[in-house]
């Protein structure tokens, strides 16, 4: 497909869904998310030669939310390796993103680092090495590095709003901590990963910082994680990447992808392209209504389902 078509493509896309009627609900749980209006949507697509293609909102930074669990995995891997998979999990939960009831059953081990539960026990292993203040600038600068842009940065009104509010996650965490899977105070270890939920991030932005794991994990000549550590992150972000709506995410689009509840979804066609885009209104499971179908439709015209015979 040439670039002139692609860029069609998503003019097109950004175009039906600027008008359409069914957009989802606003998250609404802190001020600053509530506030964003459901008229947005932005598209990027970042091509493994390196050719960028926008369409609508793709400049303006939002909440990437959990879209950033992807980003912290990585550095708990790249600190611990394997030694992660001892305190969380690699199945999908079939739960919402928030839900406590498994860890009861399952001794305070979360199902996958995607989850809510499962991500506060990756900033607790981030922890061990690293004070909060590091543990979060090291993830702003991983970012930063990856998409090849310092203007990036946390916002500190949604890192509050998250503390303020943060009455579930205050549970998950002291949930584990009773069986021994979070090891440092819960205070900090939430105060890490309400930062990392407020990571602010264009379509732009997050599709370049992808870049890593279409590309069997190097931008460029400069390698990020093993070629293995690569394929097993998108594995998890199939299988996992949308709470319970994995599984349907997979059947209509059939990319490795994350979201995250400030409306953006990073989806990887390994080899081939590395796509952000965002859309405020939330279906139930808590994944962009818009953003989903937009990658529908991005699939069904070019062919990027993992699913699709190659060759
Ligand atoms: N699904 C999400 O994006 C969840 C992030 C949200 N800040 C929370 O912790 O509840």
């Amino acid at each position: 497909m040439g670039i002139a078509d692609l860029s069609a493509i998503i003019t097109e896309i950004a175009e039906e869904m600027r008008f359409a009627e069914v957009r989802g609900k606003v998250a609404d749980y802190i001020p600053p998310l509530a506030s964003v209006p459901h008229t947005k949507f932005g598209i990027a697509v970042v091509m493994a030669d390196g050719s960028l293609h926008t369409a609508g909102d793709a400049e303006e930074p939002f909440s990437i939310q959990s879209i950033s669990k992807v980003f912290a995995l990585t550095l708990a891997l790249g600190a611990v390796g394997d030694q992660v998979w001892k305190r969380v999990g690699r199945e999908p939960s079939g739960s919402a993103f928030n839900s406590i009831v498994q860890l009861e059953t399952e001794q305070g081990i979360p199902r996958n680092p995607f989850i809510n539960a499962g991500a506060i026990v990756v900033c607790d292993v981030l922890l061990g090495r690293l004070e909060p203040r590091e543990a979060i600038g090291q993830l702003l600068r991983f970012v930063r590095e990856l998409a090849g842009d310092d203007s990036i940065a946390i916002d500190e009104t949604v890192a509050w709003a998250e503390q303020e509010t943060g009455f579930r996650n205050f549970a998950l965490a002291n949930y584990m901590r009773a069986f021994g899977n979070i090891h440092g105070p819960v205070e900090r270890v939430l105060g890490v990963y309400f930062h990392f939920c407020a990571l602010a991030m264009s379509c732009r932005q997050l599709a370049l910082a992808g870049r890593f794991l279409m590309d069997g994990g190097r931008v460029g000549a400069h390698r990020v994680v093993t070629e293995r550590r690569s394929r097993r992150i998108n594995a998890l972000m199939m299988s996992c990447g949308h709470y319970d709506n994995s599984g349907d995410f997979a059947f209509r689009i059939g990319l490795p992808g994350k979201s995250g509840v400030g409306g953006g979804i990073l989806a990887v066609a390994p080899g081939v392209a590395s796509i952000a885009v965002w859309s405020p209104g939330l279906n139930p499971s808590g994944n962009s209504h818009l953003g989903q179908l937009a990658l529908e439709r991005l699939v069904q015209k070019t062919g990027w389902s993992v699913f699709e015979p190659r060759g």
